[in-house]
Formats: structure tokens, sequence, C-alpha cells
């Protein structure tokens, strides 16, 4: 069985020992998980959230024997990262009885990765949410105040990673969002507004079934209230923290999923307490193009390098609505596009504010 062992398939055997150790390790780039036994009888669960190194899992998701399972990474693991949304393969005990614990032998293929560095500068990936296929934006129309950048901070990071925007606007009955939504006429971006006495549930839920949406939204903007009243099990905190005795929140601040149960069907929800923004240094600029897809055809037609900017020479796409060749939306479209470019451009100084 020399696939299990990686010292026994050798071919050090003829060198002394004195060779060996000079020698660069002719091991070193073969992928090691040829030689890890296959897990035929793994399950695939997915992973609800993580406390403290144990992982909730859901097993046999929409089958007649679903429910959660506890478990801790193997050892041959320890470098990957597992987060909410994961698909796990997953071996052991998965009754989640009592004292139980199983354990993750594998990932499967990600559709998507919401990733976010810590700042712009860093180019550290962290790896907050797999396989999500909708990001609900949730910004408050007053109290506080909307800010268009941090917006577009969150649809780049949605852009990038191909999953699909959508946009709450809280606390109308506060402020009138219609200026500040005027930023966003030009990106394909569904666009939901609540007030205290009247949210949108219905609607917001809809859009919900059948997805797996990560809601993300800055400290007070009344996120958690939105989670909690469209999924009533959830008990998010609410309010702001007592900064002195630091009570006011009763549940765990870590990105879980919670299962949304709506008239036509199940949705994901997936809540993002930790993730009050989305630093861009891992992000590729050609992603936000790529979003708008019928600017991204023009784009072709530009000079090389071009950074489709208002100031930028020769650029086909301002070329074409300055023609009209765009259609009635096409100033719209690219007035967005460059803001998100020009957020991206200007990310450096953009840090701290
Ligand atoms: N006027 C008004 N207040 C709201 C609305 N939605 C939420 N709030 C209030 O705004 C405050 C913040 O709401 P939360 O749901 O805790 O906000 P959050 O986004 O989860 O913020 P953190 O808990 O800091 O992550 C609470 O006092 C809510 O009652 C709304 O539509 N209108
Ligand atoms: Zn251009």
């Amino acid at each position: 069985m020399s696939w299990l062992d990686p010292d026994e398939d050798d071919d050090d055997l003829g060198f002394d020992e004195s060779d060996i150790r000079v020698r660069p390790n002719p091991k070193a780039n073969r992928p090691r998980t040829k030689r890890r036994p296959a897990h035929a009888d793994a399950q695939i669960g997915r992973i609800l959230g993580v406390d403290r190194g144990r992982y909730s899992v859901l097993i046999d998701e929409d089958g007649p024997d679903e429910h959660e399972a506890i478990a801790m990474r193997a050892r041959e693991l320890r470098k990957q990262a597992i987060v909410t949304g994961d698909r796990a393969r997953v071996v052991g005990d998965t009754t989640g009885e009592e004292g139980t614990l199983a354990r993750i032998v594998g990932i499967e293929e990600r559709t998507s990765l919401l990733r976010r560095s810590a700042d712009d500068t860093d180019q550290v990936e962290r790896v907050v949410v797999a396989n999500a296929d909708q990001m609900l934006v949730v910004v408050a129309a007053a109290d506080p105040e909307p800010r268009a950048r941090l917006v577009d901070r969150y649809l780049i990071a949605a852009l990038d990673a191909g999953i699909r925007p959508l946009l709450v606007v809280t606390k109308t009955d506060l402020a009138d969002p219609a200026e500040f939504l005027a930023h966003f006429d030009g990106i394909d971006l569904e666009v939901f507004t609540s007030a205290r006495l009247d949210m949108p549930l219905r609607r917001i839920g809809a859009a919900l079934e059948g997805h797996s949406t990560v809601f993300v939204g800055h400290s007070g903007v009344g996120k958690s209230t939105l989670v909690n009243a469209l999924v009533p099990s959830a008990q998010r905190a609410t309010g702001h923290v007592n900064e002195v005795t630091g009570r006011g929140r009763h549940t765990s601040s870590s990105t879980v999923s919670l299962r949304y149960h709506g008239q036509g069907g199940n949705g994901w929800v997936i809540d993002t307490p930790g993730v009050r923004s989305f630093g861009l240094g891992h992000i590729d600029p050609a992603s936000i193009l790529a979003a708008f897809t019928d600017l991204a055809v023009v784009a072709e037609e530009c000079p090389r390098g071009c950074t489709h900017l208002p100031d930028a020479p020769d650029c086909a796409i301002v070329e074409a609505v300055d023609e009209g060749r765009l259609g009635p939306r096409g100033a719209a479209r690219l007035d967005s596009l460059q803001r998100l470019l020009q957020t991206f451009a200007d990310k450096a100084d953009d840090t701290r504010k």
C-alpha cells in the first residue's frame, strides 16, 4: 500500500545520507491527494458555520434524514479554508447525536467564492462564503447615512465573484432614498426599499427562493432586523452593543447559513456580521468590466490598457455612448461602470473612509 505512505515510494534509494540532505525534496511538487485514501464512503454535507474549530454540517439536505452533525477537519486539510456554504465530504459518525464528532476529509469544487482582503493593499485573501449566487447589500436611507462608495465596494466584490447583487435600502421611514439610488441607475440591480412598519418580506423572500444569498451591510443599517424577519428562528442580535457592558448581543458574531422557508421554496440566507466591508486588494479590475456584458463587447475596440475612465483617450465605450449607439441607458451604464472603476482605482486612499 505504498500510496498510503509518503515515505515508502522512495526514489532516494541508492543515495547516502549526505546526498539526501543537500538534494531538494524530489517529492515536493507531487500532489498529496494521490497518496490519500479515497473516502468512497464520504457523505456530502453543507457547512453551516464554524465555532472554535467545530463545524456544523447539514447532512442529507432536503432528504428524509436531514439533520445537523458536528465535525472537525481532517489533519490533511489544515491549510484548506473551510467556510459556510462549502459542500464538505464527511466521514465517521455523522448522526449528530450528543458527543459524536464526524470528520471533514475534503471540500467539493466551489461554484463561487466570496473573498476579501483585510484592506486594499493586503494581497492575502480571506474566504468569506462559498457557493453563494446572490449578494444582498443592505444600506440605510439614514442613520447611518448611506455611502455610495461603500455600496460600490460590495458591488465590486460581488461582480468579481460572479455573484448577482441585490440592494435593500432600509429605514425609508427616516429619509427618501431617491437621490442615493440614482447612483445605481446604470447597474443591473434589483432594488428593494424597506421601512420600519413596511418591510417587503414577500418580495425579498421571493428573490431568495432557490438561491444562496449572502447578506452584507455596515453596522446599524438594520441587517439583523431584516434577517430575523425573514428567518424568525435566526434570532440574530439587533440594536447596538452597549459599549460599557458589552451586552445587547445574545448570538455569536460569526458568519452562518440560515434556512429561508418561503411559500414557493427554500433558500439560504448567509449572514456575515463580522464583515463590514471588503478590501479590494485581490480583485482584478477586468472582472468589473466583464460584469457589464454589453459594454465589455464594445471595449474590445478600446486601445490597449484603456482605463475606460472619462479622460481615457479613444475609449470605444465613451465614443459609442457619445454616438448614441448604446441606447437610452448607455450613458447611465457607462457612468456606473466608471464610478466602480474609479472606486477601484482610488482604493488605496479609501481604506480608512
Ligand atoms: N427607523 C427604522 N429603524 C430601523 C429599521 N430597521 C432597523 N432599524 C433599527 O436600526 C437599529 C439597527 O438595526 P440592526 O438590525 O441591529 O442593524 P444591523 O445592521 O444588524 O447592525 P449590527 O447589529 O451593528 O450589525 C435598530 O435599533 C433597529 O431597530 C427601519 O426600517 N426603520
Ligand atoms: Zn475604453
